[in-house]
């Protein structure tokens, strides 16, 4: 497999800083080198240029809508780019909103792609229906077909149509799910499994029928969106942003990347929220080698060999 890596450094989705030192960690903890190891052919294409627009007032309650709109658009062309001349692209975040652009360029080479979600938050928030008005809460609400007569199109977003069907996405991890969102997550019937399904069913089961629900003929390209707060906080301590207690176990989280990888279908994985400056030296370092540890899983290194 050919895999391109891209940083994205960017953090104007949330209101707090360090998101945007994700990709000089993850590169600085050797991941370049150990995917390497795993026999893959890595390709560094650097990192996407990231806009930031002077005096950039909130929109409809969603804020740094320019700079979070425009650099989407760079991320998308890049991303595009990358996946024209390699066979996956690997995106280091960057907060979650990067997803907007990352899923948009995937969808330009790969239009019948399906998209896993793992992450303890929807991310499907309206600039209406959220509450905080960061737009890392919101990145799929920018990209599903059903939702675009409920998004106004922010400045910045002129450039983006929606690429994306709701019954195109599968969420693993859930747990801190907003009002709004759950409403959207039902109308619109979006594949969901929550930290209880996980529970109810384990994590094989979980896994399995996501693939089938929105994959049934085993098919279609996958764009997996990994937000380290997915796991448990005991793990990947630099997510305390929004840390949310009881999250994926380690074990579970290789087996979803296992699994996914097994498919062969991997096309794109973004890994969201990493934040260096969140926690201690000590959490730090452990978040970066977790974190790592699952990219490898992503892309070949399995447990039994
Ligand atoms: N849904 C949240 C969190 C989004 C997290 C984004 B990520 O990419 O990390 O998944 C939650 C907003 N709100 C925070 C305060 C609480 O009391 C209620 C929920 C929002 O800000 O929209
Ligand atoms: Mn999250
Ligand atoms: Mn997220
Ligand atoms: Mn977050």
């Amino acid at each position: 497999e050919r895999i391109g890596v891209l940083g994205i450094p960017f953090s104007k989705g949330q209101s707090r800083v360090g998101t945007e030192y994700g990709p000089e960690v993850l590169r600085n903890g050797g991941i370049v080198r150990k995917l390497q190891n795993l026999g893959c052919h890595v390709q560094d294409h650097g990192d996407v240029e990231v806009i930031q627009v002077e005096k950039d007032d909130p929109e409809e309650n969603a804020k740094n809508p320019r700079t979070v709109g425009l650099t989407s658009k760079l991320i998308a062309d890049k991303v595009e780019r990358v996946l024209r001349s390699e066979d996956i692209c690997l995106g280091l975040g960057g907060d979650h909103s990067v997803a907007i652009g990352t899923i948009a360029g995937n969808a330009r080479v790969e239009p019948d792609l399906v998209v896993l979600w793992i992450d303890a938050h929807a991310d499907i928030n309206t600039p209406m229906t959220s509450d905080s008005g960061n737009i890392h809460g919101m990145p799929l609400a920018f990209l599903v077909r059903e939702l675009e007569s409920y998004v106004t199109k922010l400045p910045g977003f002129e450039w983006l149509s929606p690429c994306i069907h709701a019954k195109d996405i599968a969420y693993i991890g859930l747990r801190d799910v907003d009002a709004g969102e759950r409403k959207i997550i039902e109308k619109f019937g979006i594949t969901a499994f929550s930290m209880q399904e996980v529970d109810k069913y384990g994590i094989n089961e979980v896994v399995e029928r996501a693939l089938r629900a929105v994959d049934p003929e085993g098919k279609r390209p996958i764009h997996l969106s990994f937000d380290v707060d997915a796991m448990d906080p005991t793990l990947a301590t630099s997510a305390r942003d929004h840390a949310v207690i009881g999250g994926l176990s380690l074990r579970e989280t290789y087996y979803i990347a296992e699994e996914v990888a097994r498919t062969g279908r991997l096309s794109m994985v973004d890994v969201a929220e990493v934040n260096p400056l969140l926690g201690d030296e000590k959490d730090k370092k452990l978040t970066v080698d977790m974190t790592i540890s699952v990219i490898q899983r992503f892309f070949g290194n399995r447990r039994g060999g």
